[in-house]
This record gives structure tokens, sequence and C-alpha cells, in this order.
């Protein structure tokens, strides 16, 4: 127990019961403390545990439920909890299994959306669904709703969808209908977001679909509507628990009220001939940790617990199991920020522990490479497996970056949330084009997109050129060109044509290849030329996910750009014997197989060999998700990734104090995440959307105190005024070393990152014929400069070690002479 947040003598409560002599019980309540026994062995009236994070809240649910089905002989098909995330769900239903064993499979432990979809899908006739009713992501929701306000001829300029998306979600939210919203809308943006609503809720019950906020409200509805349906749920679950309350909204709120029938017993419902009286209710909670206001979540059911449900009893647990004392002063220091928040005494007996260790990389891929780098290490050194690590990210797509590095280590991972970029559908396509245009004899990759997009290719003929092949004993390809020429027998006439339209767009492409056009480039013809692109723009009207398939198809190019340029920069003088030339086609599509190849690694689909092979290593994956993912979960080793402003916070919330106080709770949540180490990293630069962009360090991360960081690496500081390039100092806040940055570094023990200084500037400024010096190919002389910011590139003639093309963005190892 250490200094700032000690409070030795928590209180205890009175009338503690104490552990039963049966030695099956004893065991459950052994290893908790008096308070979390009290939660444990509560029966009767609603009980709310409200606690910082880590001070064993999921564990008292748990051993809950472990415990009503051991001692109060409860049956498991009678206990309905609620998590937020599926892992969560995941996990309670493990850890109940281990207490209880296999019976605990009866229980339905699931997160709301899930409960629900199981509940409509039972209920579809009743609530007049299909019961294989579709959903709709958030995604797919605002892209419905971009097409709907087009249909009403809404400017987006003053009403974006995504305005509305949101307007429209709080009113789902609020259980409102789309009659209510229109009666009660009282300006112009209320009655547009009506309206908008109105015809988005048409749209998706001509699609059969339900979004995510409809599976919560429709199943309230229907418990409202329909006592018998009601009542037959009320009658099975005669349990119901729910962890992280503080993060229920109004929908949900009154959807557990309506489970387990408080209601009814509020509204005085006749004692006589009533239903089987309202089934008991277990919440847990912490405010501090609510981050889902953006979905209507509100504090307010915590801390109004006790007035909705008038018996209730409220439990306070204060001692933090999981984090050290260096951690929890951390998240402390963060947390005590936020105005109008109860004050929390959280304290812990694990010591100081390891300090938090501070990182300022130049760039995206340097903080990947970092945290790749110190995960690695931590394993050599024997002291922990894979498993034991999780970064997160504020948002989905700041994966890609660690996906990449950790394929090219042979690091394992998984992602949690998000799909793997290289899965969709529409990459693996536009991949196997560029496939077949690196190598045609392909067939899997030709097979593939033979008749994608569609051009009358169908399958009679693909079975045609087939057979030929194989009896010719040719390959596919020159089957498929025989077919072109008419050679092919039992082809028609226009299935000729069609072969002989494909053969001829393969080989105007390939004409790119040849002439050495950049990857990019290629893949921007594919998409054309082909129609593939097109075909998606026009259905794009109508299906919200032909739209996102659009976006991945721009994130594939940029792909293929960034490869492109990091080439530009690459060692001419590292390559493997047989390997592709860097920055070709093929070096580009190998590039990718190996990161897509990451879906064959265990867990994906290898089974249980693998998971079998994992478990004997005991090294398992690393983690990589969002930090609103990782809620409830606890992880030894935690890397905070992007602690940027701008990042995180986000952008949105840095002009919004509501929403600031929101991003602050989600560092907490972030932090409270680790066990025993916390890594937290920024990037001097960043590229989002295309753009690099210099954030300044996270607000949050100047809260946490000195003494509790030790910095790894810290902002170099701008050589002095004169030096090439623009400088960047107005964002290079705090921290910035006042020692000659390079030898400054070095002292520190800076890993393999070269020093890269002043070049953190947007562009390092060149001329022809300024001299350059190199940390990898020595000496050269500037031939040539193109372009400028994020295009800049130089060409250097580096005598011996060849003339290259540098990017002069980023990390540039070089400095000018
Ligand atoms: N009485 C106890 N003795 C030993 N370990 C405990 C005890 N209570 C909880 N723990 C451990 O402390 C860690 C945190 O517990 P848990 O995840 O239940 O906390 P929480 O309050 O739900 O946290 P969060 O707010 O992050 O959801 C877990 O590893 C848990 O097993
Ligand atoms: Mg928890």
């Amino acid at each position: 127990m250490s200094a700032l947040f000690d409070l030795p003598n928590h209180p205890s409560l009175p009338g503690q019961p104490s552990p039963p002599r049966n030695p099956a019980s004893a065991a459950l309540l052994d290893d908790l403390n008096r308070e979390q026994r009290a939660a444990v062995t509560h029966a009767g009236g609603p009980l709310l545990v409200v606690a910082g994070a880590g001070s064993g809240k999921t564990r008292v649910l748990t051993r809950r439920i472990a415990y009503l089905l051991g001692e109060r002989g409860v049956a498991p098909g009678q206990i309905m909890a609620i998590t937020f995330t599926n892992k969560a769900a995941a996990e309670m239903k493990d850890r109940v299994a281990e207490l209880v064993g296999a019976r605990a499979r009866a229980m339905w432990v699931s997160t709301f959306h899930s409960m629900c979809v199981r509940v409509l899908r039972r209920e579809a006739k009743t609530v007049g669904l299909g019961s294989n009713f579709s959903i709709y992501d958030a995604d797919d929701t605002r892209r419905l709703v971009t097409i709907v306000a087009r249909d009403l001829d809404l400017d987006p300029k003053r009403y974006p969808a995504r305005t509305l998306a949101m307007h429209m979600s709080n009113l789902k939210n609020e259980l409102s209908t789309p009659v209510e919203a229109t009666e009660r809308a009282g300006n112009d943006l209320e009655r547009r977001v009506a309206e908008v609503y109105t015809a988005y809720q048409r749209r998706l019950e001509q699609a059969n679909a339900l979004d995510f906020d409809d599976l919560i409200m429709r199943t309230v509805e229907m418990l409202q509507t329909y006592p018998d349906v009601a009542e037959y749920y009320r009658r099975r679950f005669r349990h119901v628990l729910v962890d992280e309350y503080q993060d229920t909204n109004h929908a949900q709120y009154t959807l557990v009220r309506e489970l387990v029938g408080g209601a009814a017993t509020a509204e005085a419902a006749p004692e006589a001939n009533a239903g089987p009286g309202p089934a008991e209710l277990c919440v847990v909670g912490d405010a501090d940790q609510s981050i889902y206001a953006f979905r209507g979540a509100t504090i307010r059911n915590i801390v109004e617990f006790e007035r909705d449900y008038p018996q209730a009893k409220t439990i306070l647990l204060e001692q933090n199991y999981r984090s050290t004392q260096t951690i929890l002063s951390a998240a402390n220091a963060v947390i005590s920020r936020n105005a109008d928040r109860r004050d929390k005494r959280l304290w812990t007996e694990s010591g100081e522990g390891e300090p938090i260790v501070g990182y300022v990389a130049d760039n995206e891929h340097d903080e990947a490479a970092f945290v790749a780098g110190e995960i690695d290490a931590l394993c050599d050194s024997g002291q922990y497996g894979y498993s034991d690590f999780a970064v997160f990210y504020r948002t989905n797509n700041q994966s890609r970056v660690f996906e990449e590095i950790f394929i090219r280590l042979g690091l394992p991972y998984r992602v949690i949330g998000g799909m793997r970029f290289y899965e969709r559908r529409e990459v693996r396509d536009a991949l196997a084009y560029l496939r077949v245009l690196a190598n045609p004899e392909d067939t899997v990759s030709l097979r593939r997109i033979l008749n994608v997009p569609k051009r009358g290719i169908g399958d009679r003929a693909e079975a045609c050129v087939a057979t030929y092949a194989e009896r010719e004993r040719i390959t596919f390809a020159e089957a498929l060109r025989a077919g072109a020429r008419g050679e092919v027998d039992l082809l028609n006439s226009r299935s000729v044509k069609c072969l002989a339209a494909f053969v001829e767009l393969l080989d105007s492409l390939h004409e790119l290849v040849e002439r050495g056009d950049e990857i990019a480039e290629i893949l921007e013809a594919v998409l054309d030329r082909t129609g593939y692109r097109a075909e998606l723009e026009a259905k794009a009207h109508d299906d919200p996910q032909d739209a996102s398939r659009l976006d991945n198809l721009t994130e594939l190019v940029t792909v293929a750009r960034e490869f492109t340029e990091d080439a530009a920069t690459l060692q001419t003088l590292e390559e493997d014997e047989g390997a592709p030339e860097p920055g070709s086609l093929e070096a580009f599509l190998e590039r990718v197989s190996l990161v897509a190849d990451a879906d064959s690694l265990p867990d994906a689909d290898d089974g249980e060999d693998a998971d079998e092979a994992e478990q004997a290593e005991g090294t398992g994956m690393v983690t990589l998700m969002t930090v609103h993912t990782a809620k409830g979960l606890e992880y030894p080793v935690v890397f905070g990734t992007g602690w940027e402003d701008g990042v995180f916070p986000h952008m949105r919330a840095l002009s919004e104090p509501a929403e600031l106080a929101e991003e602050r709770r989600l560092a907490y949540v972030a932090i409270t995440r680790a066990r025993q180490r916390l890594y937290l990293s920024r990037a001097l630069m960043r590229s989002a959307w295309g753009q690099p962009m210099a954030n300044p360090a996270s607000r949050f991360l100047d809260e946490i105190p000195d003494a509790v960081v030790q910095w790894r690496r810290e902002e170099p500081s701008p050589r002095g005024a004169g030096s090439s390039g623009p400088s960047v100092a107005s964002t290079w806040g705090r921290r910035t070393g006042g020692d000659s940055a390079q030898a400054g570094l070095a002292a520190r023990g800076m890993r393999s990152t070269p020093f890269k200084g002043w070049q953190e500037t947007p562009a390092m400024a060149l001329q022809p014929g300024d001299r350059v010096n190199h940390d990898k190919y020595g000496l050269g002389t500037v031939v040539t400069t193109e372009g400028t910011g994020a295009r800049a590139t130089a060409t250097i003639d580096f005598g011996s070690s060849g003339t290259l093309r540098l990017m002069l963005i980023g990390s540039v190892p070089m400095v000018k002479l």
C-alpha cells in the first residue's frame, strides 16, 4: 500500500455475513473481502455495487452467479447476465463454468444486443418480423440515413447524415417512436430528424432489417405490448445481473425494468393474481467508466438506482486488486480532473510496481515498431507470454499499422472487433486482379475474377474452359485464351465474345505493369476499367454495405501508395536473393499475403490443434483493440498508443467540455486495464486520411505526475534556428529536453531507431546540389527534387551506394550538410 491514495481504514458494512460452513460455498467466498462477500450472498431486494476500476465488481457478479447455482438452488436457465461486450460475456461464462461446471451453459450470458436478438428471433412472429431479419451496424445505418436524406432532398451540408443518424439514435435510445418524434418536434432540425426517422424505419422494415438501437427498442416495445410474453420471460429469468451498469441508456434501463418486473411493483400492481413477483436484480458499475454517452448512456441510472428501486441496497468496494499503485496514481490523476464526480478512494496492497514507460515516436510506424520491440524483448526475457499484452488505440483504423509490423516480425496477434482488412471480399477481389496481372497463371485468382463484376462469363462457360484445359493439358489461362479465339468447343458465340473482351481487358491492364506504372495507378485502372468500382457506386445508393466496400477499396489504394513511398526510401542494399524487387507489384503482393496470412494464425480457423499448441507453449497472442472494447478487461502489460490531442482525446472532444470529460473517463479506463506495466506513447507525425499531421501531446499525458513516468524517449528539441526546413516547434509542447537531442537520446539508451531530430519537420527542404549524409547510404548529392509537402521526394546520388529516390517526410535518417 502506498502514499497517494491510501485508505487503510476502509469501511466495513454492518451485519457482515460470515463465510458459511459448507466447504463448497466457503470456497466460493473465501477469496473475497467482506463487502464483496456481502454482495455475493445478498438475497431479496435489488442490489447495486458501485466501485472504481479493478475492485472486483465483475468478480462479484461471477461469484454471485456461482453462489446462486451452488448455494441457493437456482437453476442455470433462470439466470440472465448482461455484459457490455461479447468478449466479456464469454469470459464470464468461462469463469462461472470453472466454478460450477458445464451446467453453466444453460445460462443466458450476453450483451444487451445479443440478448435482444435472441429474444426477437424467438418472438419474430409476435412482433411481425421475419426470423431471418438482418442487423444493420452503425455504418450501415449512417449510409441508409444518407440515402433517405437524399430522397427527402435535404441539404447534406445543413443536415449531415452523421448528425441525423445521431439524433435518430438518441430518439430510439429514449424509446421515442417516429410518431412521437414527429409530434414533439419543436424546431426545424427536430422536424427534419423526425421525417428522416419515419422514412428510415419504413426502409428498414421493407428490408426486414433492424439497426442496433431497434434491437433494444423493439424488445422493450414487445414486452410492454404483450404482457403474456413479458410474463413468460419474468417467470423464466428469476435473476437478472448487469455488469457496467453506468453504460446503460434509457432504453436498456427500461428493458431491465421490464425484465425484472420492477415497474409493475412501482405502479402498485394488485397483489392478488400477480405474476411471479419481481426477479432479483443485481447491477454493478462505476460512474467514472461511463464511456458510451454517444449511445445515450447516462450515469443517472446508477445515481438514481435507489430511487428507481426503493428497496435497493448499495455496496461500495474500495480495494483495487488489479493494478500497481503507480498505475492507480496515474489513473487517479487523470480522472480527478473531471468535475462533478464523487471522489473515490481506491487503494491497493500490491505496491509501487514498475514506472510507467513513456515514448515519443517519430510517426505511427515508429510507434508500432517500438511497441513490437518491447513486446519482443519482454517475451524474450521470459517474464511474459504474448497473451499478456494488449495494445489499445482510440479508433479501429489505427490497427493496420500494428498488424503490419506484427506480421513482419512474426508476433502472433489478434484484433478484437472490426473485421480484418484483408479478409474483406472487395479487398480480396481487387488483390486477385493484381495477382493475375503479376502472375497470369494464378488460376485461383483468375477464376475468382472471371465474372467479377458480372461480364457474361457464367458457370457453364467456365466449366467448358476448365474441361478444355484438362483435356489439352494446358493451363486454365491458356485455355481461356483459346476460348477467346473460339477454339474451345461447346462455347456459344456470346461466351466467346465475352471471353475475348476479358482477355483484352487483362492485356490492356498488363501493359501498365510492363510500363512500370505505380501499383496504386494500376489498382485504380483495375477498379475503373473492369467496372468494379462503378458497379459498387451504382449499388451504393441502395445498399449501405456497398458504400463501405468503396471506402475499403480507397484504403487499399492508399496501402499501395504508401508501399511505393516506403519502397522509395528503402534499402535497395538489403536485397535478399530471390526476393522480389523492392517496390514491384510482386513485392507488394508478397507483403500483402504475409499480412493476410495472419488469418491462418492460431485462433482463426486452425481449431483445436492450434489452441492446444498455444496452451502448450503458454504464449498465446497479443491483443489489439480500441479502448472502448477493452472496458472490463485486464492485461499484465498494456500499451496505450496514440496519446495525442486530436487522436486521444479525439479531435471532436477538444472544444466540447462534456465530450472531453468522456474522453478523460476513457483514458481512465485505458490506464486501469494494466496490471503490472503500462506504456503510453504518442507520435509526432501521424497520417490521417492520407495527410500527415503533427499532433501535440495528449493533455492526459500532461496530467499524469512526472514522478510515475519514465520517458524512454522524449521529444527531440528542434535544432537551433536557421536549420533547414520549417520548424514545427510550435506543436512541440513540454517535455522538450534542453539537451543536444541526439546525445541526450543516446544517453537515455534509445533503441534501434536512429535519431531523426529536425528531419521531423513537414518535409526536408533540399535543392539540387545539396550535400547530405544518410545513416545507411552515406554521403550523397541531391540530383533533383520533386513535389511538396507529403509528396516531396529527392533523387540523390550516393556514389557507390547508387542513386535513390527518397521521401522527404517522416522518418528520414538523413541530415543536410
Ligand atoms: N478479493 C479478491 N482477492 C483477490 N483478487 C481479487 C479480489 N477481487 C477481485 N480480484 C481480482 O482483481 C481483478 C479485478 O477484478 P474485476 O475485474 O472483477 O474488477 P472490476 O471492478 O469489475 O473492474 P472494472 O471496473 O475494470 O470492470 C481481477 O483479476 C480479479 O480476479
Ligand atoms: Mg468489471
